[in-house]
């Protein structure tokens, strides 16, 4: 690998603060910023600044931490209660990734186990656990791209959508993991990436990433995926998720629907790379994911120039749900499931 992953980490924790890659820069600047409170969190993962299922969870983990760590509670029913009202306002930041909500429920836990501590032992327990989130999340990411590359051989196109990236997790990405593991391994994968409209996350950061770190990646329009399919370029296509239901549906990027009826038209097999973190068995089926719809100005003002006329009707979902019968598998770290079996990647 040309590049340390260290390079796309999305946040990090450093002394007594956070810094967050502002990806709305990218891929021209690469601006850090320094997060002081929970409110700047929340607005951050609100305006993409960080973005990306695991991400999201990191981020609003430490933001957790940013708002309690100046706690002067006196006893620890009263820590905990400052603790879910922090929890809760993060928790508005976005709807849809449910690592949002995973990682936010994961730290409250661990305040539940730590029982009768000082105050300040558990405001340390807060960090403690938002820091092993992101520790863990790499090695995740790892072991799911290990497990996607058994899936895959040397010198395949693989088609990817929106960025799964590096920059969404602690490192590797989900679905980019086999591409960073591939390269290591001297394969020659050839990626063709959609540039993923209306925000492009494909173009911007997915391209990014990849040609960073010396991986073959073509930048594509969305509209090309199905010429590249019909002209033989791809062997499978890989996609990252924000929210897996108990049925195997994948709530997904925007376009990710289209791109799986195409595959299916193309006979090419559609993997959803996804942590255990984002899969949710407490929603039933797709059609009980909360989808995000964002501004109209993602797409009447894309990335500043007005495109569309003034006053027109836009209609923004930033997610649609792949329905199981679409997908081929659903790679976690513990293995490779068949979307209605998902259950079983949690047993
Ligand atoms: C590995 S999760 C990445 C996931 O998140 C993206 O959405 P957004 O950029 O709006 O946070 C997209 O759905 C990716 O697949």
């Amino acid at each position: 690998m040309t590049i340390s992953q260290e390079t796309f980490a999305p946040v990090k924790w450093e002394g007594d603060a956070l810094l967050l890659l502002d990806q709305t820069r990218l891929p021209v600047e690469t601006i850090f910023l320094t997060l002081n409170t929970p409110e700047e969190v929340w607005a951050a993962i609100r305006h993409l600044q960080v973005r990306g299922a695991p991400a999201i969870g990191m981020a609003a983990a430490y933001g957790l931490y940013l708002g309690v760590r100046g706690s002067q509670a006196a006893d620890v029913q009263a820590f905990r209660e400052e603790l879910n009202t922090q929890a809760d306002y993060l928790a508005t930041a976005r709807p849809t990734a449910v690592n949002l909500f995973w990682a936010l429920d994961r730290v409250k836990a661990r305040v539940q186990r730590e029982g009768e501590q000082p105050v300040e032992a558990l405001k340390a327990a807060v960090l403690d656990e938002a820091l092993t989130i992101q520790r863990e999340d790499a090695e995740v990411c790892r072991t799911i791209g290990e497990n996607l590359l058994t899936l895959l051989h040397d010198g395949m196109g693989v088609l990817t959508h929106c960025n799964p990236g590096a920059l969404a997790t602690a490192a590797y990405g989900t679905a980019t993991a086999p591409f960073y593991l591939a390269k290591e391994r001297g394969w020659n994968l050839k990626v063709y990436a959609d540039e993923t409209r209306p925000v492009l996350q494909g173009a911007r950061l997915t391209a990014y990433e990849l040609q960073q770190a010396g991986i073959d990646v073509t930048l594509i329009c969305d509209n090309m995926a199905a010429m590249v399919m019909g002209q033989g370029k791809v062997q499978a296509v890989i996609v990252g998720t924000d929210r897996v239901a108990a049925n195997g549906d994948v709530a997904n990027k925007i376009g990710t629907y289209g791109v799986a009826v195409l595959a299916k038209a193309h006979g090419i097999p559609f993997y959803v790379a996804s942590p255990l973190s984002s899969i949710d068995l407490e929603t039933p089926t797709g059609a009980d994911i909360p989808i995000e719809e964002r501004p109209a100005e993602e797409i009447t003002h894309g990335l500043g120039k007005q495109v569309a006329p003034d006053g027109i009707k836009v209609y923004n979902p930033a997610f649609d749900v792949t329905p199981a019968a679409y997908i081929t598998a659903i790679v976690t770290e513990t293995g490779i499931f068949k979307p209605e079996e998902i259950r079983n990647s949690k047993k």
